[in-house]
């Protein structure tokens, strides 16, 4: 297991500030012990924004099973939404692995990352492992193949590499929630969640060469640990990150990821410019000309500085 550099922590400590919202105490930047702190930073602050919100309740919600839409059972995942508040929760659900992932896996949470994206009425997901071992121990190695990861249905393939994409491009802020191992493939699925709430028992690592494998992509990154009261944490992240403006919060999403991730990144920022860009008269005005059959008027249009 490595830890963070001092350099790592104030990163993680930057990316989770701007996703929340809000400043972290100066003292968090550089030492891994200050990330405790963080659980309790806006209780710390006594200022306009805390008067007029209120401190973030930490309670645990009631969860209500979900389904997509195409209504079908799964298997390998429990996938929740909170009853009244715009959190879902995804959970791997094959703990007597240590939640290692097979292609039924990552299927389903594929299924369950497509619904709650787009339903409208959650802000954020929670990405977990059932229990307290694992978070994920990566790709099951008794589904290996010379191809790839392949089960009853399916051919050899590392599908898990669509599932890792997805999360990345995802305009909702994913929060991945570890207890226990977070190792190989699932190492890097907290890496492309946008924030991680650890427990102190995580153990964060790539294992891929002991198994014969390896990630030449996201594995090699920052990595985060400690946080008691996990769940609360989380569900307190979730609450602070849902009080803010959603289309703030996507483009800032976009924003963090975007010089990364080089076209993919500006594909998804431009994407969001073409999206505010449909909801403006401007933009209608074209669409309007065309199924009217007119010549578009955009003259009363500003060009501005
Ligand atoms: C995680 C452990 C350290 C936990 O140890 P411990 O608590 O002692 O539990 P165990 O008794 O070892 O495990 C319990 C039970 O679960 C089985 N199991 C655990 N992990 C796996 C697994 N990954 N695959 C299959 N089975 C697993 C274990 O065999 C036990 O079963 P019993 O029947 O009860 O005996 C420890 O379990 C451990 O080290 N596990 C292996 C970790 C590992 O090496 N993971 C795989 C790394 S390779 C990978 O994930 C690639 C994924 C991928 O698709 C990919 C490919 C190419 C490029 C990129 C990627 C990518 O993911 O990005």
């Amino acid at each position: 297991m490595a830890g963070m550099t001092g350099k790592e922590f104030e990163a993680i400590n930057r990316r989770m500030a701007s996703l929340a919202g809000h400043l972290l105490p100066a003292q968090g930047a550089g030492n891994p012990s200050a990330s405790i702190a963080l659980s309790n930073c806006s209780a710390q602050f006594d200022d306009t924004y805390h008067r007029v919100h209120g401190d973030v309740p930490s309670h645990i919600p009631e969860w209500k099973p979900a389904l997509d839409e195409s209504g079908k059972e799964f298997i390998d995942i429990i996938y929740e939404k909170a009853v009244g508040e715009g959190i879902a929760k995804i959970t791997i659900n094959r703990p007597e692995r240590r939640n290692a992932f097979r292609p039924q896996t990552v299927k389903e949470l594929m299924r369950a990352f497509n619904d709650a994206r787009d339903d409208n009425s959650i802000g954020v997901i929670i990405f977990t492992g059932k229990g307290t071992k694992a978070f994920c121990s990566g790709g099951d190695q008794s589904f290996r193949g010379k191809e790839g990861y392949a089960d009853y249905d399916s051919f050899g393939r590392l599908n898990v590499l669509d599932l890792q994409v997805q999360i990345r491009r995802l305009p909702k802020p994913v929060i991945a929630m570890v207890a226990g191992y977070a190792v190989g493939g699932g190492h890097v699925l907290h890496m492309v969640c946008d924030l991680t709430i650890a427990a102190e028992n995580a153990v964060f690592g790539q294992t891929g060469p002991k198994v014969g494998s390896f990630d030449a992509g996201f594995g090699a990154s920052i990595m985060s640990r400690l946080l008691e009261r996990l769940e609360e944490e989380t569900i307190k992240w979730c609450r602070e990150i849902n009080r803010n403006s959603p289309m703030a919060v996507r483009l800032c999403k976009s924003a963090v990821n975007a010089a990364d991730d080089g076209h993919l990144g500006l594909q998804q920022i431009g994407g969001d410019a073409t999206l505010l860009f449909y909801g403006t008269e401007e933009g209608s005005e074209g669409k309007n000309s065309y199924l009217a059959r007119r010549k578009p008027d955009f003259s009363r249009f500003p060009r501005l500085p």
